[in-house]
């Protein structure tokens, strides 16, 4: 790319340079380098403990300390604090879900800070996953695991972020849920979100995502698009041990 082309490239939506982040005393990313480009799906792979869940807290700022810089849009967000990133249009689901036994799903639908007035309605998050119509009054912990998932996704999307940031969406569901999940990670690539996903089911990350980055201790080993993947899937499976 010439330079005067690369000066009109339009900023990623996520960019991370040489992130750091510890616990205590404990250095668990070493450098992560990785973009994000608007309206593209990508997964981080790789074993338990190499750094995929730590990379997306960091990307919300709730790791304790991190060095480098997490640009989105080409907005350095390094400094600031969690709530503040997330009025950048970034919008996190842990990978416990966040559910509370106290709020019941419309509770829950209705608690999150809106960014801005993009953000989906409640209605609108019922229409995307019917199961959460039925049990619009029962306590969150009472839900199975799959409309949990689909209750942390919505809620994600009535705040009106952009980017969403999705730690192992499809863990302990059944097949059929996984499906419907991944039905609903396609739409919303679709409707023009960005998603960065933390997955450990290589098949259902090769079925949604665009890009794909192997993560091993703290840092990024490889990367494939989708054609790369298929051709390393199997050697991949091995090595993640899966
Ligand atoms: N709150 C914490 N306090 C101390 N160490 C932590 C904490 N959370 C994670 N770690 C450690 O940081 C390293 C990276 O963990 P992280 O959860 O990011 O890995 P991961 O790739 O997401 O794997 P997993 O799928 O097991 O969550 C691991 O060694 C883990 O034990």
């Amino acid at each position: 790319m010439t330079e005067a082309a690369m000066k009109h490239a339009p900023e990623p939506m996520l960019a991370i340079r040489d992130l750091h982040a510890w616990y205590g005393e404990s250095h668990v990313l070493h450098g992560i380098d990785l973009e994000v480009p608007a309206g593209q799906v990508i997964t981080l792979l790789g074993r338990n403990g190499a750094g995929k869940s730590t990379t997306l807290k960091s990307i919300m700022g709730i790791v304790p300390r991190r060095r480098g810089s997490i640009r989105l849009a080409g907005v350095e967000t390094i400094g600031l604090r969690p709530f503040h990133i997330a009025r950048h249009g970034v919008a996190f689901c842990p990978e416990d879900r966040g559910i509370y036994a106290t709020l019941d799903v419309r509770e829950h639908l209705e608690l999150p800070t809106r960014i801005d007035d993009s953000g989906l309605s409640t209605e609108q998050v019922l229409d995307l996953f019917p199961h959460l119509r039925e049990r619009l009054h029962s306590p969150g912990t009472k839900l199975s695991g799959g409309e949990q998932q689909m209750l942390a996704i919505g809620r994600t999307l009535r705040t009106g972020a952009r980017l969403l940031l999705l730690d192992e969406p499809t863990e302990g569901l059944a097949p059929s849920i996984v499906e419907h999940i991944g039905d609903t990670i396609r739409l919303l690539k679709a409707q023009g979100y960005t998603i960065l996903l933390v997955e450990q089911n290589l098949h259902f990350a090769m079925s949604v995502a665009d890009h794909f980055y192997l993560i091993d201790h703290g840092q990024v080993t490889a990367r494939y698009d989708r054609k790369g993947i298929e051709q390393d899937a199997d050697a991949l499976l091995a090595r993640l041990g899966v």
